[in-house]
């Protein structure tokens, strides 16, 4: 399967979880062998060379970045939803598409100097990218790159995102 076939796979479901809200459904993807294969591989090239880490974001990214990881020869670090994490180094409050949410980086993992790559599934406004990008910065860390499936244009995440490295396997 090529790459436009397994894209292909996400369904668009209109006003979910909100009215108005046009949502991108990776599930199909994810549950696809071949698609998701051809996807991780993808965003597997997308990983600046000299990144040491992978930044998952809960949930779905952490589909993302564990395979990409494993194609990589890198380790994850978990991004969390507030209240997962015994020890937690920083915590941020971010809005997104539909309503706010939180994240929280653990301690230990993402150290001072330590080059980390941001795996997400969708870039929407960019809102909780520039979060996870903003909690691994304020633990010392810096941001290698940002490697998404899908980028919503409308939204214009790369704003929010000003001045990072930006790689998305489709625009829509
Ligand atoms: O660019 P943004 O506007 O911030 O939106 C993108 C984020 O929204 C979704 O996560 P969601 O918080 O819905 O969580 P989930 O992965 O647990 O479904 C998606 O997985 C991205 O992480
Ligand atoms: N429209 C959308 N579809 C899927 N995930 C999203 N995250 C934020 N906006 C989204």
């Amino acid at each position: 399967m090529d790459l436009e076939g397994a894209l292909d796979l996400i369904v668009e479901v209109p006003d979910f979880p909100e009215p108005g809200v046009l949502f991108r459904d990776l599930a199909p993807l994810f549950a696809h062998a071949e698609g998701f294969a051809t996807v991780v591989n993808a965003l597997a090239e997308t990983i600046e060379p000299d990144t040491e880490l992978l930044a998952a974001v809960e949930a779905r990214g952490f589909m993302l970045a564990s395979a990409v990881g494993y194609a990589r020869g890198l380790g994850v670090v978990l991004v969390r939803k507030p209240g997962k994490l015994p020890l937690v180094a920083q915590r941020i409050d971010y809005a997104l598409e539909y309503g706010t949410a939180s994240l929280e980086l653990p301690a230990g993992v993402a150290g001072p100097g330590a080059r980390v790559g941001v795996v997400d599934d969708v870039l929407a406004t960019g809102g909780t990218v520039d979060a996870t990008c903003q909690l691994l910065e304020r633990a010392g860390a810096e941001v290698a790159g940002i490697s998404v499936v899908m980028e919503l244009a409308a939204l214009d995440g790369r704003a929010a995102l000003s001045g990072r490295k930006i790689r998305s396997l489709l625009v829509a």
